[in-house]
């Protein structure tokens, strides 16, 4: 049978939190030395790192990073490939890496793995959404959009089987 996609967050709603967390990224940078890196992790993330990215008042670069970790169905395993790294060196730059979602935290903890070993000066997460209750192992998440219960999102670039990523607001499927 089909899915369906039921409604949970407006466009207003997620414009609204997003200028509150460019607002804190930029109040927490403006004094620091170094660059700073926002490194999008895609695909879930090109819509909320553009919205962000143009929301914090502050000079910055955007990085992309591809990884893919080996779904079946709705879950995630440890094993996370990535399919395209960034096109810069990071040393001695302050990088925040964007996500929308934070689940079960292995695609985070492969990319701070891979990123911490290029010595950053600093390197923290900036997530539009969390999912504490599903968490596999331990992420420190310095900005969290929404911490939200077990449901399986879509819409604002979020994906199930790459359908509904179009969608302007959030939604879960049933
Ligand atoms: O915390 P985890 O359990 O690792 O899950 C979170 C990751 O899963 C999703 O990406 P996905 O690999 O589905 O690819 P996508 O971003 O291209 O949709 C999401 O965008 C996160 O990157
Ligand atoms: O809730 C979700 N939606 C889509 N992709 C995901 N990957 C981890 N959690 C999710
Ligand atoms: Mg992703």
């Amino acid at each position: 049978m089909k899915e369906t996609v039921h409604f949970m967050i407006s466009e207003k709603d997620i414009k609204k939190r997003i200028q509150e967390i460019a607002k804190k990224i930029a109040d927490y940078y403006r004094s620091k030395k170094g660059k700073l890196v926002l490194v999008g992790i895609l695909k879930g993330s090109f819509i909320f790192i553009s919205d962000l990215c143009r929301k914090i008042d502050l000079p910055h670069e955007i990085d992309f990073m591809i990884v893919s970790s080996y779904r079946n169905g709705f879950q995630s395993n440890e094993n996370v490939r990535i399919i395209k790294d960034l096109d810069q060196n990071i040393r001695k730059k302050n990088i925040v890496i964007v996500e929308d979602v934070v689940d079960s935290g292995n695609t985070l903890k492969k990319i701070l793995r891979v990123l911490q070993s290029r010595k950053p000066k600093s390197i923290k997460i900036c997530t539009l959404f969390s999912k504490p209750s599903k968490r596999e192992v331990k992420i420190s998440i310095k900005w969290i959009g929404y911490s939200i219960q077990d449901r399986f999102i879509v819409g604002y670039g979020i994906d199930y089987s790459q359908k509904y990523r179009h969608l302007p607001y959030i939604g879960y499927v049933l």
